[in-house]
């Protein structure tokens, strides 16, 4: 897991990378414009492109200046810089790299007015205006600079941040961004990247190394760590030899009413591709045939039968409830007489849209439940809110009250634990947007729970499996369906085995 950081940690890592390298600042920043044409350069091959690159006076503009003598040493032969001389301020980085360049033969525009930039028709645009530097919205002069370049429809690669774009904290509707078709972004991503709202500032991002300490980077007070790969393969174990289906946990899937059927088969399908030793699914008996011939090693389970004893539900190790369930006054009594049970759920759709009506239900959750609600699940639960920042604050804090994991869906989905911690799944694409994908990952979460991991771990593993499942599939396909995906699973799982 890499730990994601705030700007301020970000400049005292850059600090402390200095002083333990014995470095300049000036360096660093040479190693960083380095980085970033080293990227650009896979992005923008024809080195005849006209670049334009827009600097500020900070240390992002400092950027700007460092990549145009750079990309010019690489033979890009019409690079053009652009000095966006809206304030009077500039760093000594910024006044270096100027001088650097003025050595040299450069097209340079001092930029006081839109005017001055009537010349910049065609080619590809850096954004070294402003970045990780922000500090409050743009307005007046940055704002039409904004407006401007936004309306030439050129493609725009940011250096580290979007221009106008907050790294951390609310993103409002009302700010002004320069848009980046592309974002190089140095060390760690900016936490904001991972929020839907993100879409109006960028399209992609990529990160490159700029060589700050990472033994100080992760040593940082931070809530926020975003998964990688090898996370799960040390996470998932092989099979060992003579283990069985009583080795692999035995799950049960509470969901489905006549209308959607579908949902309860696809959870049952995310939980047998996962792995679990023994499936059973308990739907009302009109889908009993549907079950039996779409997936046949699932067992069926009465609805009766689960209120008639508690002593039913012993022999299985997790209960998942929710996807398709309905939400008449039977649902409601039986999902009151599942968290009588004081055993840990995990709670999906129309479950977690009773918990929502009913705060006493909500209180009655048991430690280690997982609710994996999307957004408007999540907002009927604990009230509207008018950001995805506000939207992960609630839910660390719902997380460490209730004592649950929350897996908050999204293109990037963030799993909250009981203390707050926020893990963030990189894998899964819009391609994945189709009805079912929420159905077949909480069986899956359900699946690895069976399996023995940890609530936590099991959330976190579930979600990144599933997103890589349709990221593969995605490759030749424009839309992939829920079932696919969980079929695709067993293979996933074995690619993540080591
Ligand atoms: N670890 C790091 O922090 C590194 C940072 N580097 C670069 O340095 C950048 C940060 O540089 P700076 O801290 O100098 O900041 P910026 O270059 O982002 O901006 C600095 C100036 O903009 C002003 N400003 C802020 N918000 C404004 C607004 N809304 N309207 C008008 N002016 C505004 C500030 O008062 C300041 O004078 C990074 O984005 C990156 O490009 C890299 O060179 C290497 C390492």
């Amino acid at each position: 897991m890499q730990k994601l950081i705030n700007q301020q940690q970000m400049r005292s890592a850059d600090v402390f990378t200095i002083k333990n390298l014995d470095i300049s600042s000036i360096e660093l920043m040479e190693t960083a414009s380095m980085a970033f044409v080293n990227e650009f350069v896979q992005e923008i091959k024809a080195i005849e492109t006209p670049v334009n690159i827009l600097c500020g006076k900070g240390n992002n503009g400092a950027d700007g200046l460092a990549i145009a003598r750079i990309l010019q040493d690489k033979g890009y032969s019409s690079v053009a810089v652009y000095l966006i001389d809206f304030s009077e301020k500039e760093t000594a980085e910024y006044q270096t790299n100027l001088n650097r360049l003025k050595d040299l033969w450069f097209p340079l525009t001092t930029v006081k007015t839109l005017e001055d930039l009537k010349n910049m028709k065609d080619g590809v645009i850096i954004d070294a205006v402003l970045g990780s530097g922000l500090n409050k919205p743009l307005s007046g002069a940055y704002a039409e600079l904004a407006t401007f370049i936004n309306s030439l429809n050129l493609q725009v690669i940011a250096v580290d941040i979007p221009t106008g774009f907050p790294a951390e904290g609310v993103i409002a509707k009302t700010d002004h961004f320069i848009k980046a078709d592309l974002v190089i972004c140095f060390q760690r991503p900016k936490i904001n990247f991972f929020f839907p709202e993100s879409a109006a500032a960028l399209n992609r991002f990529r990160v490159v190394s700029i060589g700050l300490d990472e033994e100080f980077i992760e040593k940082q007070a931070s809530p926020y760590q975003l998964l990688e790969q090898h996370d799960i393969k040390d996470l998932i174990q092989p099979r060992k030899p003579f283990t069985h289906k009583g080795t692999y946990g035995h799950a049960l899937i509470i969901a489905g009413q006549k209308e959607t059927m579908g949902a309860a088969i696809l959870a049952a399908k995310g939980c047998l591709y996962g792995g679990a030793g023994l499936t059973t699914l308990s739907i009302p008996e009109s889908g009993l045939t549907a079950l039996n011939t779409t997936l046949p090693e699932v067992m069926y389970l009465d609805r009766k039968e689960l209120t008639s004893t508690a002593s039913v539900l012993d022999k299985f190790k997790i209960i998942a409830i929710g996807p398709g369930l309905g939400t008449d006054a039977a649902i409601i009594e039986l999902l009151k007489s599942l968290l009588m049970l004081k055993r840990p759920l995990i709670i999906d759709a129309d479950a977690l849209h009773l918990l929502g009506n009913d705060e006493s239900l909500m209180k009655q959750l048991t430690e280690g439940s997982v609710l994996t609600p999307h957004m408007k699940e999540f907002d009927h639960l604990f009230g509207a809110h008018e950001s995805w920042w506000a939207r992960l604050e609630t839910a660390r804090e719902k997380a460490v009250e209730l004592k649950c994991v929350i897996v908050l869906k999204n293109q990037y989905t963030f799993i909250i634990d009981q203390q707050g911690k926020v893990r963030i799944n990189p894998t899964g694409n819009p391609a994945m947007g189709q009805g079912g994908m929420g159905d077949v990952l909480t069986g899956l979460i359900a699946s690895l729970a069976a399996q023995g991991y940890k609530a936590i771990e099991a959330a976190y593993a579930a979600c990144f499996i599933h997103g890589t499942s349709g990221d593969l599939l995605a490759v030749t396909r424009v839309s992939v369906k829920a079932s696919a995906v969980a079929e695709h699973l067993p293979e996933v799982v074995k690619g993540l085995t080591r």
